[in-house]
């Protein structure tokens, strides 16, 4: 394998066309519960995009065996001092995993599992991150240029997105003197 040239993707669009495709966007007034920093967040303006994000579901919800796919695009900005981000979930079954492999811009990949122990990974083009199952995931968008990465994960996964809507993640992301830091998250 050592010598062998990885090729670039070439499935960034293809997969995305047809049927059973879905696509979301989520605005800071949907995600008002995620961000800390309140005051900041109100100064916004609701109907700015976050992210988006293009499913392809090849079979229905809730099937065992099946894979899904999907790009999510996060646009630059920040709510105060924290980079915009993903709402995070756990998958509705818990111990399933995903993997994120990312196309294009800066990113984090804050990964918590059910003890509360958050960690981040560094999210650049090319990078593959596999989450795994019982582990809440979100991610933020730490450059100057959209976020985009392709996520694979099985179709009875499903998403939890209580808990962490609830409580947050047990660290925040935010910008210190130009950097990503994770910092505790004081909601906690
Ligand atoms: O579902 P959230 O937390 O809004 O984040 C979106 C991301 O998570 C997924 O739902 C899958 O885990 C993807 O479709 C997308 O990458
Ligand atoms: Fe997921």
């Amino acid at each position: 394998m050592n010598n062998i040239t990885k090729p670039n993707l070439i499935f960034k669009d293809d997969l995305l066309t047809g049927e059973n495709i879905d696509r979301l966007t989520r605005k800071l007034k949907d995600l008002g519960d995620i961000f800390n920093d309140k005051a900041a967040f109100a100064q916004m303006d609701g109907e700015t995009v976050v992210y988006d994000v293009e499913s392809s579901f090849p079979v229905a919800h809730g099937t065992e065996g099946g894979l899904f796919y999907g790009i999510t695009y996060i646009h630059p900005g920040k709510v105060g001092q924290e980079y915009f981000m993903t709402k995070g979930h756990f998958h509705e079954i818990r111990n399933r995993g995903e993997y994120y492999c990312t196309l294009e811009g800066e990113g984090m990949l804050l990964l918590m599992d059910e003890n509360g122990n958050t960690r981040a990974e560094k999210m650049i083009p090319g990078s593959i991150h596999y989450i795994p199952g019982n582990t809440a995931h979100r991610t933020a968008n730490v450059g100057e240029q959209i976020l985009s990465f392709s996520a694979f994960w099985p179709s009875d996964a499903g998403h939890d997105y209580g808990t962490i809507s609830e409580k947050g993640f047990s660290e925040i992301l935010i910008e210190q003197e130009g950097q990503p830091v994770l910092v505790p998250n004081i909601k906690q």
